[in-house]
């Protein structure tokens, strides 16, 4: 997990809940490492080199990236570098928020080497500004100008992971906080370089999901899955990095996309499991010694 606020554990709180969710589903132990992202930028390489080798081990290591929401330019330089890793590396990778929103930088700027991109949130004369703030919203009062709540998304294209990954739906609601979005005009620059748009609003104008087709899982979303994830009900994007993760995501996808039905898995010997029960067509197991996952 790369963020601004990893030291307060209650910061991200709905999103470690929502991992864990996923990852009781999947029969994986959760292991979250937290990686400031300020620690990650060149900056802290001569200013706290400690703490520069650290945050670098640490997301190396990872078998999973999660970049969540947040807002302010501090610690985004760091933010980027963890997306651009994940991207390079074939690391699955979960933009939330600010972590869809930094991707879409990311890949301007070292794919499409547009070097100038930027959100207008850190830089309001960006050359190339390729998040900007939604027209709708006022710049100068920041009370009540957020575009909050659940909205719908409407997925473009049906064999995207995260299309399956919500039981081939046309559409689903999640929760948004954000005042910022993806340029629209900018958006068929990005496919033709392939990022992949692949869930809007209805307007066909608002980014909400963004997916490359050729990573193991590379996925943002401008809601927030999180807020909709229960015990027993687990955000299906939160299944999927956890599956990504863990080397199940094929077999997940053939499931949620209802190409096989679910089976029954049986496991004997020391390591079975100690209780077994069956959550929206996943069967979910509980081991004693668990194999972990690092995100
Ligand atoms: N919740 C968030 O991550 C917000 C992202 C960004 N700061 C925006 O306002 O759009």
């Amino acid at each position: 997990m790369v963020g601004k606020y990893t030291g307060i554990s209650d910061s991200y709180l709905s999103i470690l809940k929502a991992l864990l969710h996923a990852s009781v589903a999947l029969d994986r132990k959760l292991v979250v490492d937290w990686v400031p992202s300020c620690d990650l930028e060149d900056s802290a390489a001569v200013e706290t080199p400690d703490a520069y080798e650290k945050a670098w081990g640490l997301l190396k290591g990872a078998n999973g990236v999660l970049v969540p929401g947040g807002f302010g330019d501090r610690g985004v330089q760091g933010k980027i570098l963890a997306a651009k890793h994940a991207r390079e590396n074939n690391v699955p990778y979960l933009g939330i928020c600010l972590g869809m929103q930094i991707a879409v930088i990311e890949y301007a700027r070292s794919v499409m080497k547009l070097r100038d991109a930027n959100s207008t949130e850190f830089d309001p004369a960006a050359k190339t500004p390729c998040v900007i703030f939604m027209p709708e919203g006022s710049k100068t009062h920041m009370g009540a100008t957020m575009r909050l709540g659940s909205r719908r998304t409407f997925f473009q294209v049906n064999n995207c992971k995260s299309a399956k990954l919500y039981a081939n739906a046309n559409y689903v609601d999640e929760r948004h906080r954000h005042r910022y979005e993806v340029n629209p005009d900018m958006v068929s620059e990005f496919e033709k370089a392939g990022l992949s748009f692949v869930g809007r609003d209805e307007s066909g104008r608002r980014m909400e999901i963004i997916e490359l087709p050729t990573h193991k899982f590379f996925v943002g979303t401008q809601f927030h899955p999180e807020f909709n994830s229960r015990p027993g009900k687990p955000s299906p994007l939160f299944l999927g990095l956890i599956a990504a993760s863990s080397g199940q995501l094929e077999h997940l996808l053939q499931r949620t996309s209802g190409a096989v039905s679910s089976p029954t898995r049986c496991i004997a010997g020391p390591g079975a499991p100690k209780t077994k029960l069956r959550m929206n067509g996943l069967v979910s197991t509980y081991f004693a010694n668990g194999s972990s996952i690092h995100i």
